[in-house]
């Protein structure tokens, strides 16, 4: 359990929250992960805002982690963990300054492209969803049972990680296959992490000053999942991952692109059952996969010690990361700016760096010394002579979550 709550706002959340009329406008956002619970209480007094204008008060934020492996049995578990932590500073989910609780929803299907107000048969729809998000849909939908039954009258908004992609041309979202067999089973890229991908996005244009709908940005969300986006003038044009979080960029645990034959080979010749390719894919791949780690802190230590499986699983990481901006450079046509996010894009200097030498050719020229500042806000690490801005841009998955919650739940009458 890693609490991040702010002292000064446990201690006096009303002051805080810079509300004083008592009106409902918290919102507590609940990022439900394979293996752990991220929730935060935001105060949208301010109004909903543009996500990189109005912002939004934190109040509490915290993090359940290791679920299934101890005192922590299962998400519905770590659930009612958060909500008594948050109970604990009175902050509990009973306050009547609630107005909403937002839920991060990785895969929407084609129905969902916009935040949705959860009832019984949307929670069946994103039910039926399951397994095309195995990993991720069935920790969401236990974060709505679980909010639901500890405030029923609460509204409950599910906002999909696929929603931002809705906008791929047709052209990019299909797969190269038999057109009745892919529409009887849903096949097409969906793309996640749409979420962080549209908030960096119009975060990238705010940082250079100008419009959403003039710039063109390559967005690189490298966490534990990793995905990229081609962003032409704030319209989602083109993204790494696909039916499922699997497709695209080397993860922590999981490969991205690779041959399918891989998996008939596997099936075929090794004899493992499918579900144990599923496995073996998903959660014993990547960096994990390559070189027994999936942090990439491990792997700098490991590289400067002279370890040449980290080094190969850092190589095989920044290859795939090249080979996609190269790409979307040209889906894109003219490129603005390349945006690094997440938990690797926001801290590992070595990655950048990486991954962007050499691209002068593309218009790409990183600054090391600006890229090896360690800094806090969104910053340009790019260097003057760099036609394509580079920038460094935190993502803020929950504030966006919050204000599109917000935004609905203010829509709904009563
Ligand atoms: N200082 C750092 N240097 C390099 N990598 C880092 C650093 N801090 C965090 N990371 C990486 O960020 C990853 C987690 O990113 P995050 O965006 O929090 O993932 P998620 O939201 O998918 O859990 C970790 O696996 C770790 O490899
Ligand atoms: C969709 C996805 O990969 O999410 P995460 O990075 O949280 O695993
Ligand atoms: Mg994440």
């Amino acid at each position: 359990m890693n609490d991040r709550t702010e002292a000064s706002s446990a201690a006096a959340p009303e002051a805080a929250s810079g509300n004083a009329s008592g009106a409902a406008t918290r919102v507590l956002v609940l990022n439900s992960g394979s293996s752990s619970v991220k929730y935060q209480l935001l105060d949208m007094a301010g109004g909903a805002g543009t996500v990189t204008g109005g912002r939004g008060a934190l109040l509490a934020s915290g993090l359940v982690e290791r679920i299934g492996e101890g005192p922590v049995a299962d998400h519905a578990a770590a659930l009612r963990q958060a909500a008594g932590e948050l109970a604990d500073r009175g902050l509990g989910l009973d306050s009547p300054r609630l107005a909403a609780v937002g839920h991060r929803v990785v895969h929407g299907g084609t129905r969902f492209t916009e935040p949705t107000l959860v009832t019984d048969e949307v929670l069946a729809e994103i039910e039926k969803l399951v397994p095309l998000a195995p990993l991720h849909n069935p920790a969401n939908i236990t974060g709505i049972r679980v909010a639901r039954e500890l405030r029923p009258d609460l509204p409950q908004v599910a906002v999909f990680d696929t929603a931002f992609h809705a906008t791929i041309p047709e052209h990019a979202a299909r797969y190269a296959i038999d057109t009745a067999t892919a529409d009887a089973y849903g096949i097409r890229r969906y793309g996640f992490h749409g979420t962080s991908h549209s908030y960096v996005s119009r975060a990238t244009a705010a940082l250079l000053g100008r419009d959403p709908d003039q710039v063109n940005t390559i967005v690189l969300h490298l966490g534990n999942g990793a995905s990229a986006s081609a962003v032409r003038g704030g319209v989602c044009v083109e993204t790494s991952m696909g039916l499922t979080p699997l497709e695209g960029l080397v993860m922590g645990t999981r490969s991205g692109d690779l041959d399918p034959a891989v998996i008939f080979h596997l099936v075929r010749e090794a004899g493992m059952p499918a579900e144990e390719v599923d496995t073996l894919l998903n959660k014993r791949s990547g960096l994990l996969g390559l070189c027994g780690d999936n942090d990439m802190r491990e792997i700098g230590r490991r590289m400067a010690e002279g370890d040449d499986a980290a080094r190969l699983a850092f190589e095989v990481y920044v290859h795939r990361l090249r080979k996609y901006v190269g790409a979307y450079t040209a889906v894109l046509g003219r490129v603005d700016a390349v945006a690094f996010t997440a938990g690797v894009g926001e801290n590992s200097v070595a990655v950048r760096q990486a991954a962007l030498s050499g691209l002068t050719a593309l218009g790409i020229e990183i600054d090391p010394v600006r890229n090896a500042l360690r800094g806090g806000g969104a910053r340009l690490v790019s260097a003057d002579s760099s036609r394509v801005a580079v920038a460094v841009v935190p993502t803020d998955e929950e504030l966006e979550i919050a204000a599109q919650a917000y935004e609905l739940v203010g829509a709904v009458p009563g």
